[in-house]
Parts: C-alpha cells; structure tokens; sequence
C-alpha cells in the first residue's frame, strides 16, 4: 500500500473519479469482473487471464453517508499501489480486488456489500470479525512483525515499538491469512487466474492457497525490507514463513538486499541454494522453481500529473513561494512511525544551523507528519519526540518571523502538500529503515512538472537520502546518508543547499529520468509478465501435496511421472525372468542424514534375500571408493558394486573389480588438486574427497553462502585450468567435482556391462529392475521398471540417467540431493 502523503496528495486527482467503468454482472462463485472498457477480446485470441489482487486493504475510501446504499459512499483510493498497478495490466484483462474494506466501513460487512463492491468496483471484501482483525493487524502485524521485518528486535517485553512473539497473536494472524485464502476459494479458477499478493500482512497466504490449488499461479511482492537472515532467524516460525513465500510462483523485491537476504534465509533455513539462469534468479523447490524478481515499485506518472495540472496546486504552489520568499526550503513528508527518522532529521536540522550560522534565518525544514497508520506507545512516543524537538530547535534558533523547523502534523490539504514538494529545493529522507519509500520520486516529479513557479525553477532538485531505505539505490544522484550520523545528514543539507544550480540540474535529470520511465505501470507489467513466465509450465506437470499445516509443500514432478504403486510393480516383478536391480547407496539404501554411513544388519540381509534369487542381478552404485563398499557389503556374496560412478564394477564379491577404461592417466590431479586446496584452505569447513578416479570438493559443513559463493568461483576456476584435460568439472550438492570425462565401452567377454555410473554423479534415488533382451548384434534393449524411490530432501529434480541418453520409462524419480558420494 503507498503511504499516506501520496495517497493524499492524489486525492485531488482521485476526487472526480467515478468508481471503475464497466463491471460485469454479477457471477459468483468464479466471478470474472472487467476492469475496462477498452479493446475488447477478439474472438480468436484467448480470453486474457483475470489478475486477482490481494492485499490487506481494498483500494477503496469509504466516507459514512446516510443517504449512500449501506450508509456509506465508496470511492476507488487511487493513491494504493493496489489500484495503480492496474494500469500496467493488459488492457482488457479482467481485475479483481480482494481485501478487507477500509477501517471505518468495517461494521457494515454482508453479503449484499459484498455484491454491491463487487458489481460496482471489481472488489470482493474479505470479513474478519473485528478483534480478530485487530489482534492480526495492530498485533501480530503491527508490533511484531513489522517492527522485525525493519530490524527491531523485541529485546524486552516493555520494548518499545515491538513486541515479543505471541503464539496466539500469531495464530490470529494465521487465521487472517486463512480468511483471505477461504475468500479466494469462493472465486478463484486456477487455470484462468493469476493471484498477485500484496505485502507483509498476507506473508502465510500462499501456503494456504497453494494447499487448495496446487497449481494456482501465485505471485507475491514484498513491500516491506526482507531483513538480514540474522534478523529474519529469530522468528520463532521462521520456517513456516519462508516456506509460505516459496509456495507463491514468484516472489518480488524492492532491492537486491533484500533478495539476498530472503535467499540466504532459504539457504540457511531449508538448505535450498538458488541458481541464476538467464538473469532470472530461481530456487529449486521440491519439483518447482520459485523465481525471485527484484524491482522496486513506482509511481504513477498519469496520477501525479493530474495533480500538479490542477489549477489549485498552482495556487498553493504559488502561496507557499511567497510565504518562504528569501528561505532555502527543504521539506520532509513522512508517517509517523519509529522508522522514519523524523526526531533524528531535526537533530540534523539544528546541528547544520550550529555548524553554519550563515544559514540561521535562512534554512528551513517543512516536515509533513501523515496521520498515524497505527496505534500504541511507539506511535505517540514518535509524535512527541517530534514536537519536543522542533520545539527546543525552534526556541533556540527561531526569531520573530523565522521558524527554522515548521512541523505539520495536523490536516494538510493534498494542494499544500503537492506545493511544498514543487516549491521545496531539497527533500530529505532520513527513514532508518523503509521498504522502498516513494517520496523523492514524487518530489522529483513535482519539480519537473510544476510550473507554477516559473519555467526554469523547478527543473532542479537535490535529495538528501538514507541508504537505509529501498528506493536509495535507484536515486544514484541523490546526496546519500547514514540517517543515524547525525553530523552526517547536516552536513549533507549543507552541501544540498550550496550545490551549485547546474549539478542540481544534473543530479534532477538523471531522477526525472529514472523515475518517470520506471513507473507503477513499468513495475506491474514487469512482475506479471514474470509470473506468468513463472508458471507457464504448470499444466504439463504433475503436483502432490505433501506436509501438514504451514509445512505443506507440493511437489511438481514432469508428465511421465507414475507413481508406484505395489498393484502395478509386485505382478510386473513376478512375471520378469531376468531382472537387474540397480541400487542407489546414500540417501536411498541409507538415509543422507544417518551418521553412521555403513549399511545396517537389516540392509545387508535385504540385499542378499534379492541376491538369491537367480532371476536377480543386484547392483550397489555409488560414488564412494571401491575399497569402503568392499569392506561394507563383505557379507553380500552375490552382490554387485559399481564404485566412483562406475568406474570400478565388480559383479559378486570375489570377482575382481574391473576397472573403465576412460582414462589411465590422472596427470590432472596435479593440476587440480592444489587449486582445490587453495579454497579449501580459505573455506573453513570445507574438505577434499581424493578418490582414485575423481576429486571432490566438499563444502556441507562451511558457511552456506560462503561456502556456495566459493563453489561457484571454483568451478570457474578449475573449468579454467583444466580446460584442455579430458576430465569434466561440476557442481552438486554442496560438491564441486571432477571426473575423466565418460566413454562407453563393450565389456570384456562380449556381454554389456551394467549400465551404472550416472555420468553426472547425481544422487539418483532410483532403484530399477530391468529386463534386458538383445534386439541385434551387441546391442541391448532395456526396459526399466523403478521399483523404489523414495527422498525427503528438496533439491534438483533431473531424469536419472541409467544408459546414456535414456530417462527411465516409468521412473518415479523424486527431488534428490546430489551428493559426492553416489
Ligand atoms: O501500515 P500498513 O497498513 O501495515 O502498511 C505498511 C506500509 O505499506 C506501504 O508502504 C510499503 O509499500 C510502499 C510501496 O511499495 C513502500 O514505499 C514502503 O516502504 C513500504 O513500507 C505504505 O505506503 C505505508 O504507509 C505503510 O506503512
């Protein structure tokens, strides 16, 4: 939702506004609404699928008027991203908005309502009984949530501003989220609509939505900071809501920071790493890939044009030149929250007059406080701090007639505020912390547009801006600060107030330009052409929920996916003459998390029941050294091993270990295992593997981004120094690996050898039976019947490769980690 100071600002536009042309009838359930009149579909291209906005708010004001139906008059608030966003939206798709109704309509929910907004605005209102709504917003959102996502930490229970967690203000807030997910059930047609979720309130949704339709196409964009994992760690469910966002399709960002941190909450958390592919940035999930989208959200050109077009903005514009005639005016618009900074932006305010006297009757800081958005201790304390400043800078350095800070936290008309933006020669935001913050855009926009002040003013602007806040990195000309240095920010006024006119010019121009080119419009169409790219595979794949509660995932297996089932594989074992079973050792036979690795009693006996069987032919296919698997299945006389991937394979316990051909000289160990040393080394926790054929980079036990960011940079490196060596060097799970570069070949004694080593090295999870018929000279037909599969650890989902080039046919390959070993 935007704040205040533009929600108010665009009042004046939105005053003549009629509610949204042309709704549909009514349709309920799976209501399709049309958000505009224009271009309307042809018959031949499909109908443009329905965007359904979710966000905590309805974009909707409500005034209570007795004589309007339901005792108040509704108007669209044009100031709400929410609504904006649309005018980035195909032009004739249908919109739907669904959120609770503002504050003060609350009381009047009902069905009849409800038909009512829909009919007459596209809105569907989501009811919370009012405590439930109170406890969800100005408790678990407001005073714990919030404040963390922000970085205050509840460090005591009387912390002011946040509170600690509470289980039941939590589960409140789960309630919410589930409310809003039973509303979207009544009308959501996962194959016609695209879900877009709004902000921090609706941070369970997904979990609930993708619980009811697995393959709904859900998108969802922040507008909060996503916190430092160390911040975001101490949630007590932590898991449960990074969970949540990666059921949504696609997970938006104002800032690459805040990407970074929600990547390395996920890394930290779930063990997920992600993989940039083509400049989208995606993490792997049980089948699926969430992709993460950092771009920062805009404003609304046309909006705000409106607004500084009206002949009242002139006037205003015009007055407040007049009233500050021989002033250097900067001006401040913020909430009233402990994030804005504003008790710190005075102290700023009074050390530039100490440090520069020079400016004493002439500098003035106009700060604009919007209404409070919430409730409490930290919101009061906020607005007393304020007055109490101002009021001590004020006596000491205010004369009759000068007031060096004018604080405005009564009413201030839409007119007066767009007029100090235009007549104002630095804005300063000093926030300590904020998502995006869209007040020097709008700033930047009103100095370029207002000519009330005459054709060349107010093409030049400076703003003093905290790099504390989303929207610091798009603004690269502005005066940037540490908003809690408070030297700093005076310092950085003063040198706003005497940059000479033609870099301000400059600075201005580089803004304007950023600004008015990546608008609201320019961010909505980015994000849902994105999702729809995100889930443009979702109906070729198949989808099982897994997981309780706000545990529940799905999980998105390709279309030749089967599932087992001992009907089909217990008569489809009986009837084969002459199987070969092809066992999977870690995270298949043995648990990947079992500490001790050696097979247990129980493994061993299992497998030499199957070796008894003469129709059996059993293989053990790992990545692990010959000599450990040996040792291992020494009590398994009939069984078969194919060690490192296949480069050693024995077919019973006292044949001997054949060995591939592939390569006889390993002379680049030479070159890569200093390389490998090196970053092992500089990576505490990571290790090197030395098996004969291969060497393995272990980096599970380092610090997961560290250790990830080193992978990646040795890959680089040993693709570099053995890039004339016939060796192949690649990544796996927490692995970096290399291997002689594979080679098929005829076994000696004319029968084919087994097909084992997956020449990717990939944790295959597969258990197989085969049946193998000759279809001619020297060559094999196999038919593969998976008999087994089964792992919990999300990560990559890929084909298990058995024979080069061949998938399995009926292969129930599950997500598995890639590991090492096998
Ligand atoms: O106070 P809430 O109802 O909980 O809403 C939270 C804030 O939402 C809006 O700000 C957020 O989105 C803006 C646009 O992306 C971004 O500029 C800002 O940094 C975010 O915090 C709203 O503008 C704020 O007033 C609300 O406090």
């Amino acid at each position: 939702m935007p704040s205040l100071s533009c929600h108010n600002l665009l009042e004046l536009a939105a005053a003549d506004e009629a509610p949204l042309p042309s709704p549909t009838p009514l349709r309920l359930p799976r209501v399709m609404s049309v958000a505009s009149p224009a271009s309307p579909t042809s018959p031949s291209s499909p109908a443009p699928l329905r965007r359904v906005i979710v966000s905590h708010r309805l974009p909707l004001r409500a005034a209570p008027d007795p004589a309007a139906p339901f005792g108040f008059a509704f108007t669209v608030d044009s100031g709400t991203v929410a609504y904006q966003l649309r005018s980035g939206l195909t032009a004739n798709a249908p919109v739907l908005h669904i959120g609770t109704l503002p504050a003060v309509a609350a009381e009047a929910a009902s069905d009849e309502l409800s038909n009512y907004l829909l009919a007459n605005f596209s809105c569907l209102p989501v009811y919370l009984p009012s405590d439930l709504h109170h406890r969800f917003y100005h408790g678990f959102c407001k005073h714990y949530l919030w404040p963390l996502l922000h970085y205050l930490l509840p460090l005591t229970p009387s912390s002011l501003g946040g509170l600690p967690f509470q289980r039941t203000l939590y589960h409140s807030f789960l309630s919410a989220n589930r409310a809003f997910a039973d509303r979207l059930t009544e009308v959501l047609t996962p194959d016609e609509d695209l879900v877009w979720i709004h902000d921090y309130h609706l941070l369970a949704l997904p979990t609930f939505l993708r619980k009811r339709f697995p393959r709904a196409k859900v998108g969802f964009f922040l507008h909060s900071p996503f916190p430092s994992s160390e911040i975001f760690r101490t949630i007590p469910v932590r898991d449960d809501l990074v969970r949540a966002l990666l059921n949504a399709d696609l997970v938006g960002f104002h800032t690459f920071d805040y990407a970074r941190h929600f990547l390395s909450a996920c890394s930290r958390l779930l063990g997920l790493d992600y993989q940039s592919k083509r400049g989208y940035i995606g993490i792997e999930y049980y089948g699926r890939t969430v992709t993460v989208k950092i771009l920062p959200v805009g404003i609304d050109m046309g909006q705000l044009r409106s607004v500084v077009s009206a002949p009242e903005t002139g006037d205003a514009v015009r007055r407040v030149t007049e009233a500050y005639k021989g002033r250097r005016l900067m001006i401040g618009v913020d909430d009233v929250d402990l994030f804005k900074g504003i008790g710190l932006k005075f102290l700023a305010m009074e050390q530039l007059l100490v440090d520069h006297p020079e400016l004493r009757g002439r500098a003035v800081l106009v700060q604009i406080a919007n209404p409070a958005r919430s409730e409490g201790r930290d919101v009061q304390g906020v607005q007393d701090e304020a007055r109490a400043i101002s009021a001590r800078v004020n006596a000491r350095f205010g004369t009759p007639g000068y007031t060096p800070i004018v604080l405005l936290d009564g009413p201030v008309t839409p007119q007066e505020k767009a007029a100090y933006y235009a007549a104002a020669e630095c804005c300063v935001v000093s926030a300590v912390r904020d998502g995006l913050n869209r007040i020097p855009y709008i700033y930047t926009v009103l100095r370029q547009e207002s000519d009330a002040l005459g054709d060349d003013t107010p093409k030049r602007s400076v703003i003093v801006l905290s790099e504390f806040v989303g929207c610091s990195p798009s603004l690269s000309g502005a005066i940037r600060v540490n908003p809690w240095s408070v030297e700093s920010v005076a310092e950085a006024m003063n040198a706003a107030l005497r940059m000479p006119e033609a870099e301000q010019r400059l600075r201005h121009e580089k803004h304007y330009k950023y600004v008015s080119t990546h608008d609201v419009a320019y961010w909505a169409r980015s994000f849902d052409q994105d999702l729809q790219r995100a889930c443009k595979d979702h109906f070729s794949r198949r989808h099982w929920g897994i997981g309780f509660g706000m545990s529940f995932k799905v999980v998105a297996l390709g279309p030749n996916f089967r599932r087992l089932s001992v009907e089909h594989i217990v008569p489809s074992y009986r009837r084969t003459e002459n199987r070969l079973i092809l066992l999977d050792y870690d995270g298949t036979v043995m648990p990947e998390n079992s500490i001790d690795k050696a097979p247990s009693s129980e493994v061993i006996s299992v497998l030499n029941r199957l070796c008894e069987d003469p129709k059996n032919r059993v293989f053990i296919v790992s990545g692990r050294g010959k000599d450990e698997l040996s040792k291992w299945f020494a009590p398994c006389e009939k069984l078969g091993i194919a060690a490192e991937h296949g480069y050693f394979t024995r077919w019973s316990r006292d044949a001997p270990w054949e060995t591939s051909s592939l390569a006889a000289d390993f002379d680049w160990k030479k070159t890569a295992e200093p390389v490998m040393q090196l970053y092992t080394e500089a990576t505490d926790g990571s290790s090197i593997e030395h098996k004969e054929s291969a060497l393995v980079w272990h980096h599970q036990e380092a610090d997961p981004d560290f250790g990830s960011c080193q992978a990646k940079e040795l890959l680089d490196h040993l693709e570099n120094v053995l890039a004339n060596e016939p060796v192949v060097v690649k990544r796996g799970q927490h692995i970096v690996e290399v291997n002689p570069q594979v080679r098929h070949q005829q076994r000696r004694g004319g029968g084919e050898p087994p097909v084992v080593h997956g020449q990717d090295g990939e944790g295959a999870g597969l258990c197989a039976v085969h049946r193998r018929r000759p279809v001619g000279r020297g060559h094999v037909r196999e038919h593969r019947v998976p008999v087994q599969c089964q792992r919990e650890a999300p990560g990559h989902q890929r084909g298990v490769r058995l024979h080069r080039g061949q998938e399995a046919e009926h292969g129930q390959v599950l997500p598995g980690r890639h590991g090492g070993r096998d």
